[in-house]
This record gives C-alpha cells, sequence and structure tokens, in this order.
C-alpha cells in the first residue's frame, strides 16, 4: 500500500498537511496507552488513546493494510486523509493530527469526543428542546457550509457522525465516504466518476437524498436533506423517513412520505418543509436556511458560534 504519510507510491502531490513550525517526532503505536474502541469500520477500528509522553488523549483510527488493500479500498483511504487535512481548521470538524504507519495498520491520530453521538443523546432525552435544537443546528449547518466551502461532500450526515466534545460542542466525523468535488482532471481519487453521479456509495438510508435514488446523483444538497432529517430527529426523536426495511424507506423518500408528530413546533416545521423538498434545485440553500426565523437567534458569526456556552439540556 503506498504510504499514506508520504505518499511515495507514485500518487499526485496531496494537499500538504499542515505542518507545525517544530513538527512533532515520528510517532509510533507503542508511544500510546490503547484503552477502549470507540467504533470498527469494515477495514478500520477507532480506539481511545493516551500519548504516553504527553498524557494527552486521542481518538486514533487504526486500518488495516491487508483489508483495504484486497477490498481495493485505498481510495478511500486517501480521500478520507486528504478531507481531513482540507477541513483542518473548523472547530466542528474532527481535526487529524498526523499519521503513521508500520507493517500491518495506517494510524491516523484524530481529536476525540468524549461526550459521544448526538444520536445518543437524543435518545437518552427523547429529544432535545428548541433552544439545543437550534444552537446544535447551527453548528451542523456552519460545519457543512465550510465543508462544501473547501469542496467536499460529506455523504452521511446522521446523528451517529455527529460527536460532542468536552464541552458539549458538535463534531463532525467519519469521512471515509466523503467525496471531493474539485478534483484537477484526470486524477481519478474519487471511485465515482467527477460529475458526482454515485456508481457504488450510498448513505445511510434513513438519511439518503431522493436525487441520489432516483437519479443516482450526489452533490452538496444532499448533505442539506441529510442536515434537514437530522433537524426532524433532534425534536421528533426519531428520522423522518424510517421503515421495516431499506425498500419501504427508499419508498417513503421518493414519495416524501413522512408526517409531523403532535406538538412539533410550527417554526421547525416551516423550515423543514424548505429543506426536504425532492428536487435539490428547489431545496433551501444555506445561506437562506441560516436566515429563516427558527434559527434568528443565532450569530454566524464563526469565533461568537463555536466560544459560546451550547445551552443547558433540558
Ligand atoms: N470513523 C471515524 O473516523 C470515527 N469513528 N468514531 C467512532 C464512531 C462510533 C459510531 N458512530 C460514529 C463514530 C470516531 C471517529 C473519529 C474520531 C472519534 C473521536 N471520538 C469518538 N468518540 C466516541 C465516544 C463515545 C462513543 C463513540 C465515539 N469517536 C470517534
Amino acid at each position: 500500500l503506498p504510504p499514506v504519510d508520504d505518499y511515495s507510491g507514485g500518487l499526485p502531490t496531496p494537499v500538504p498537511a499542515p505542518r507545525p513550525s517544530n513538527p512533532a517526532p515520528q510517532k509510533q503505536a507503542q508511544d500510546f496507552n490503547f484503552g477502549k474502541s470507540l467504533g470498527e469500520g469494515s477495514y478500520s477500528t477507532v480506539i481511545a488513546a493516551t500519548d504516553r509522553q504527553s498524557l494527552k488523549e486521542y481518538a486514533i483510527k487504526v486500518l488495516d493494510k491487508h483489508h483495504i488493500t484486497k477490498e481495493k479500498k485505498v481510495k478511500y483511504v486517501h480521500i478520507e486523509k486528504e478531507t481531513l487535512v482540507r477541513l483542518g481548521d473548523h472547530p466542528g470538524i474532527i481535526q487529524l493530527y498526523y499519521t503513521f504507519q508500520d507493517a500491518q495498520s495506517l494510524y491516523f491520530v484524530l481529536e476525540i469526543a468524549p461526550n459521544g453521538e448526538l444520536l445518543s443523546l437524543i435518545k437518552r432525552l427523547g429529544s432535545l428542546d428548541l433552544a439545543c435544537t437550534c444552537y446544535y443546528g447551527a453548528e451542523l449547518l456552519d460545519a457543512i457550509e465550510y465543508m462544501h466551502s473547501k469542496g467536499i461532500i460529506h455523504r452521511d450526515i446522521k446523528p451517529e457522525n455527529i460527536l460532542l466534545n468536552k464541552d458539549m460542542h458538535i463534531l463532525v466525523t467519519d469521512f471515509g465516504t466523503a467525496k471531493i468535488i474539485d478534483y484537477p482532471e484526470g486524477l481519478d481519487y474519487s471511485p465515482e466518476s467527477q460529475d458526482c453521479r454515485a456508481k457504488s456509495f450510498v448513505g445511510t438510508a434513513e438519511y439518503v437524498s431522493p436525487e441520489l435514488l432516483t437519479q443516482k446523483y450526489a452533490g452538496k444538497m444532499a448533505d442539506i436533506w441529510a442536515y434537514g432529517c437530522v433537524l426532524y430527529q433532534m425534536v421528533a426523536g426519531r428520522p423522518p423517513f424510517k421503515a421495516a426495511n431499506e425498500y419501504q424507506t427508499f419508498q417513503k423518500i421518493v414519495k416524501l412520505r413522512f408526517s409531523y408528530p403532535p406538538g412539533f413546533p410550527i417554526g421547525l416545521r416551516d423550515l423543514i418543509k424548505q429543506i426536504l423538498v425532492l428536487d435539490p434545485a428547489k431545496r433551501l440553500p444555506i445561506s437562506k436556511i441560516k436566515q429563516h426565523q427558527f434559527l434568528s437567534s443565532i450569530s454566524w458569526d464563526r469565533d461568537a458560534l463555536w466560544n459560546s456556552t451550547p445551552p443547558k439540556l433540558a
């Protein structure tokens, strides 16, 4: 497998990772105490780890080289690393500090989110109140807007992939299936062609956009569709489109068959109604979502938003 660190495997020169003035010495697995597993993927495991020297805590994603090669996932690994490097300076996106490798594995040393998933929070509380829904809806929208400004489509936005840091701000994670939409011509990183037509990857059933199901098209507005589903779920406690199986869930999506539970706030209904629109061209763009009444209390200055204190959980 071409070394992920230095791309000496003949891949084009990547976006250089931000280099500190005094670059950290090359780390290795022995420099960490590994703790509990935080998650398992088809060819990776994410493990909580502590740097033995600095005692700093990280989430280390360990990727199995043999499996990656055998399953022809090299492109996805490069996409994930380049995505994390590009998105490296947003407070709402998991940071990649550095990578290293040994004979068996690649290691991505990532920011840890000690407070787990937004999904667990929603399930534990049943639903979030309007103040929390507004705040986390704003943080998530700001993170998605930043991704899109850097040419990245996440493609699997869902409450499981929205984590919470020690101060209860969100951290978007799992860019293993992201799409980079501005690769120079001829650099065939993306598993799909450059025109955003998905030939392989589909996200998580409940959050998949109708255009992906009907036209195999996955552009930036697919992330906005998923955003609308997450907004709904924060208040309703469940996603808008959910059925006994994937096929029935997909049918509900393409027919826009969903309803609001009793008491669902009118103001949020009005916003969601303009996001969960079948035609991506008619879906509310981020600039208009930001202006909606439901988010009128939000200061969209990035420092103000991310340095403010999240609302107390009701
Ligand atoms: N795929 C990843 O890159 C990734 N996966 N996880 C754990 C997953 C568990 C299932 N839902 C999606 C995330 C992480 C990361 C990034 C880095 C990362 C940092 N902190 C945590 N923290 C967690 C704490 C408690 C429960 C789950 C995750 N997790 C991760």
